[in-house]
């Protein structure tokens, strides 16, 4: 056994794999060599071989200096880095065959970090005081911020709310003072919801006073508008307003939001709505083409998420809102309804400088926070270079790990793993990554069981019964999944479930159809066990999920603001939360000063947490363990998911789809931090064996290829050997025009694309 790179050997049986199989992985020249070896490779007790360990990390050397007891075949299971031959005796091969041998790199040729400084998570950190919790001092109630008894009474008795929020205080004093327009801005799950629907209800409430005879009513007009950027978000507020709304049965709401029958959107405008929720797309296609929808009453337009409505490519619609909405206001015939239209923007990263805000008239607003005497926020707007950054909750505590590409799926698992070791310690967390495909590949690799394989017929036969049992394990499994999800979308989750602490895993992304993404969501939400959710950003803004003690980006954000909302899924309302994000080995590793900038002290909450810890703790008994039992194992299950994803098609596929998509979405995050997410820097091969890939990228080729991802490929390539010609000629600081404007389309492309699952339906991209 190699000390470091961990070696695994498999005897091929040439009635087991065809010979062409026996060649797969690493460049052309690799695999000639690894063929001229073989021919030339002395026959079993002919003495030892030279062992030609490959310089290239992708490759699978073939060598023949094993002892004999060391064979295995590909289609060997490993259990605990055990070595045994787990088929039927009949059909074990005979030790005296050719002595072929795989070499696992998973642990060798991995970039180190470039900086291994920084605080470790296991080191003790200064509790910090949460700041997005009510204000529990007594003073501050919703009553004395204005608020009618009744209103209030409501908030106390049927929803529990005992005391405002600071930033529902700041926002529904000055709501309910003035008509101006209002950004509203403050950390994520700090209540900005009802810091804007409290003041709306409120007003909407009072106009039912104002009106003596007949009172307002579901047909007195629709007053107020919110829009939010995806479906699942309008979903949450509208139920936020019905709970407000018991205590004024006679206001109605509701929500046109797409992924659902227009005809009976249109039945509930016809019967009347006094506030409306609903996805930019849908509205619009209401304003145009539902002339039972009449917006000549609305006083009031929220922006929930505001920037992201300004950033993703909505403008256009939004701009085409407010036209609308303004051509078709007229004067309302209910008493106290104002002649003027308020608009709202929310969100925890909201810019004042964003631009275009003349086009939707907020040149006036007010920008509405937590604590406008804040001293750090003074401090910190004083720093022209931190104006641009939000603040996360302070008692939120984030980490990030330095993980060489080829160890990140074998080392997220291994995090899990420990994560849920435990019953209790989470309950639930989020994995997000940057696509859809990525999101179904970790899915089916973190549902399987540890050596199952899932193949349904073996081609050549050889495996037959091997293929019976394998056929009823699939039944087994899919039976299980379909007890747990009708949809397939919730499954046990095997890779990092134990006896004593079962996980149920979900997967949510844009391209599943609407019914199964709320679904997928509500079971997510509501459940009281220990459960992970992998998915896209379409989870990241917004929802309002209970109990999410972890969240880890395995995949970074976009963007920092997107990186914000998404570790906001946690450490919501004054509750703890951890957050863990992986960073790859050289320009990934500057992302860490932009995770500081998050916080009020600097980032003392931000800790680094050892990559080879979290594999230790994974796969190995402690810590302390100096045997390298735990680099078997992680080994051991690295090849398994390999073994599986090459002898499933089905598998394969998708294991290549999500590779590319990966890698497309790699190319689009946003310009300003492209320095940090640089795609000539990305290891391609590397990054293949973490989508169990032992295939270097150039020779995957995704059937069903749409005109242009043929060129975007080649755009990779493009550029992969521009940097790698410059690499050799000692200057990878530049990139060729062509492949930055490549990557600049592509970023184009992806952000319609995403701008369209956000409030609609699939694309080709899967991103959201
Ligand atoms: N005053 C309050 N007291 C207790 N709970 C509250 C109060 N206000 C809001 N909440 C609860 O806090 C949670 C978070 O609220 P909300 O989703 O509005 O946060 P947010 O600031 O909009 O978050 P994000 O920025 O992620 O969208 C919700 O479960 C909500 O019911």
């Amino acid at each position: 056994m190699a000390d470091d790179g961990m070696l695994l050997n498999f005897a091929i049986s040439d009635s087991v794999i065809k010979p062409e199989a026996k060649f797969k992985g690493g460049t052309w020249r690799d695999r000639l060599s690894a063929k001229k070896r073989s021919q030339h490779q002395p026959k079993p007790g002919d003495g030892g071989n030279k062992n030609h360990e490959s310089k290239n990390p992708n490759k699978i050397a073939i060598s023949g200096t094993r002892p004999a007891k060391r064979q295995k075949t590909e289609f060997n299971d490993f259990e605990d880095g055990g070595d045994r031959d787990r088929r039927p005796r009949s059909q074990q091969q005979p030790s005296q065959r050719d002595p072929r041998h795989f070499v696992s790199s998973l642990f060798t040729s991995n970039p180190e970090p470039q900086n291994a400084e920084g605080p470790r998570n296991d080191e003790p950190i200064e509790e910090a005081k949460p700041t997005n919790a009510p204000l529990i001092d007594g003073i501050d109630t919703f009553t004395n911020l204005g608020l009618s008894p009744s209103l209030a009474a409501h908030l106390l008795t049927k929803l529990e709310l005992k005391a405002p929020t600071a930033i529902q205080k700041a926002s529904i004093t000055q709501l309910l003072k003035e008509e101006s327009d209002a950004f509203i801005q403050a950390e994520t799950g700090s209540g900005k919801t009802l810091a804007y629907l409290l003041p709306l209800v409120q007003r909407i409430m009072a106009l039912s006073k104002a009106t003596k005879e007949a009172g307002v009513h579901r047909d007195s007009g629709l007053f107020a508008i919110v829009l939010a950027p995806t479906r699942e978000l309008c979903k949450q507020i509208s139920v936020v307003l019905e709970n407000l709304l018991r205590c004024a049965t006679w206001l109605v709401c509701g929500t046109v939001i797409g992924g659902e029958k227009k005809k009976s959107e249109k039945a509930r405008l016809r019967k009347g709505l006094n506030i409306l929720v609903a996805t930019p797309g849908r509205l619009v296609d209401h304003l145009d083409n539902t002339q039972v929808l009449d917006v000549s009453n609305v006083r009031w337009l929220v922006l929930d998420e505001g920037d992201r409505l300004m950033d993703m490519g909505f403008e256009e619609e939004l701009h085409g809102i407010v036209q609308k909405l303004d051509a078709r206001q007229r004067p309302c015939q209910v008493p106290g309804v104002p002649t003027r239209r308020t608009t709202i923007l929310c969100s925890a990263t909201l810019k004042m400088n964003v631009q275009r805000l003349g086009e939707i008239s907020l040149k006036d607003a007010v920008h509405i926070k937590a604590d406008p005497e804040d001293e750090d926020e003074k401090a910190r707007n004083a720093n022209k270079d931190e104006e641009e950054s939000f603040r996360v909750p302070a008692q939120l505590k984030q980490s990030y790990a330095v993980v060489a590409a080829k160890l990140r799926l074998v080392s997220l698992t291994a995090y899990l793993k420990r994560t849920f070791i435990r019953k209790g310690s989470v309950m639930k967390a989020i994995v997000f990554v940057s696509c859809a495909d990525e999101v179904d590949f970790l899915f089916e690799v973190f549902s399987r069981k540890h050596g199952e394989r899932g193949h349904k017929k073996d081609d050549d036969g050889d495996d037959e019964n091997e293929s019976e049992e394998n056929g009823e394990v699939k039944k087994e499994k899919e039976k299980e999944r379909a007890d747990l999800s009708p949809h397939g979308t919730i499954a046990p989750g095997s890779a990092f479930s134990n006896p004593a602490n079962p996980v149920t895993l979900h997967r949510l992304h844009g391209s599943l159809p609407q019914h199964i993404r709320t679904f997928t969501l509500n079971s997510f939400a509501n459940s009281k066990t220990a459960s992970v959710m992998v998915c896209t950003d379409v989870a990241a803004r917004g929802l309002d999920l209970p109990n999410v003690d972890l969240v880890i980006e395995y995949d970074p954000a976009f963007s920092a603001d997107d990186h914000t909302h998404r570790i906001g899924r946690t450490a919501r309302l004054g509750r703890d939360g951890r957050a863990l994000i992986f960073l790859q080995p050289g320009c990934e590793e500057n992302y860490v000063d932009i995770l500081k900038r998050g916080y009020r002290d600097g980032g003392k909450a931000l800790t680094r947490t050892d990559a080879t810890e979290i594999l230790k703790r994974g796969f190995g008994r402690s810590t302390e363990s100096s045997s390298k039992n735990w680099e078997e194992k992680a080994t051991d299950w690295q090849m398994d998911v390999e073994r599986w994803a090459l002898e499933n098609p089905e598998y394969l596929e998708m294991a290549r789809r999500a590779f590319q998509s990966h890698v497309r979405a790699y190319a689009t995050h946003i310009a300003a931090e492209r320095s940090m997410f640089n795609i000539k820097e990305l290891h391609l091969g590397h990054l293949a064996k973490s989508f169990a890939l032992r295939d270097r990228p150039g020779k995957i080729n995704v059937p069903g290829l749409r005109p242009g991802k043929e060129e975007t490929k080649k755009d990779f390539k493009a550029g992969r050997g521009s940097a790698l010609g410059k690499r050799k000629a000692g200057d990878d600081t530049t990139g060729g025009a062509n492949t930055d404007e490549a990557a600049r389309e592509a970023a184009r492309k992806m952000r319609a694309k995403m701008k369209e699952h956000m409030s609609g339906g699939a694309s080709e991209f899967n991103l959201a």
